[in-house]
């Protein structure tokens, strides 16, 4: 089964109303890949969640930037997995660097958000990825393992996981991974699924790149073989996201 190419914009903690709603505009009226090409989506920051699942072409998704670990209840600040189903959003972002950094988020507690979050009926974009300082070390396939076992360790349905490569050196910094590098982690971590979790959950899972994809690097990322797509940040609140959509032909033509 061929995987569909994916792209993620994740808008991280930016925009007005105003910028929201201008950005769906744009997107609204693109013209790109269907959806049978590429599945595109989008993650506003919670707050504009509803506006933008109100407002967005339906062939276009949503996601959350986090959930809950568990059931709601006395947890100030948080959101839980049953809210975002409740409010019809079907995907949400688990595990990205900057919460892993900035809110200490350990390896098992992510693997404990993605298995909530998969059993409450949401789609999981799971994020691993290593620091400039552990891939200089020589450790990025050691890391990303230990971060995707975690998941696996308490995941047996991946038919829900989209995985997100995104070299913590490469977020927001211009310095994107080349699509040699890229091609190696991906691949490394198509071969770590086929011997610790199933041949068919690596074939079939998607594994996308992030960090500092812009308009003019998709192509060629996009066109390594183990490359199923990406997580875009900055470049998904500008107008050459349509571009990075539509680095989707690279493999309808490969
Ligand atoms: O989730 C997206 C990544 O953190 C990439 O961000 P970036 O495209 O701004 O480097």
């Amino acid at each position: 089964m061929a995987r569909k190419f994916f792209v993620g914009g994740n808008w991280k903690c930016n925009g007005t109303a105003e910028e929201v709603k201008k950005i769906v505009n744009t997107l609204n009226e693109a013209q790109v890949p269907s959806q049978d090409v590429v599945e595109v989506v989008v993650s506003p920051p919670y707050v504009f969640l509803p506006l933008v699942k109100s407002t967005l072409r339906s062939d276009f998704h949503v996601a959350a930037q986090n959930c809950w670990v568990k059931k709601g209840g006395a947890f100030t600040g948080e959101v839980s997995a049953e809210m975002l189903v409740n409010l019809n959003i079907p995907w949400v972002i688990l595990g990205h660097s900057e919460r892993r950094a900035l809110l200490n988020e350990s390896n098992e507690f992510v693997g404990d958000k993605v298995a909530y979050a998969l059993a409450q009926g949401l789609k999981v974009i799971a994020c691993v990825g290593e620091t400039l300082e552990q891939r200089e070390a020589g450790s990025t396939m050691d890391v990303v393992a230990a971060q995707t076992k975690a998941i696996a360790d308490r995941v047996s349905n991946w038919s829900n996981v989209v995985i997100a490569y995104e070299p913590v050196w490469a977020i927001g910094t211009g310095k994107v991974a080349s699509p040699a590098q890229a091609q190696e982690v991906h691949d490394e971590l198509r071969k770590w699924l086929a011997k610790n979790v199933s041949d068919d959950v690596a074939a079939t899972t998607r594994i996308i790149y992030g960090g500092s994809v812009n308009g003019g690097n998709c192509k060629e990322l996009g066109g390594q073989a183990d490359v199923d797509g990406f997580l875009v940040g900055g470049a998904s609140l500008k107008p050459e996201f349509i571009d990075i959509i539509k680095a989707a032909e690279v493999k309808k033509s490969a």
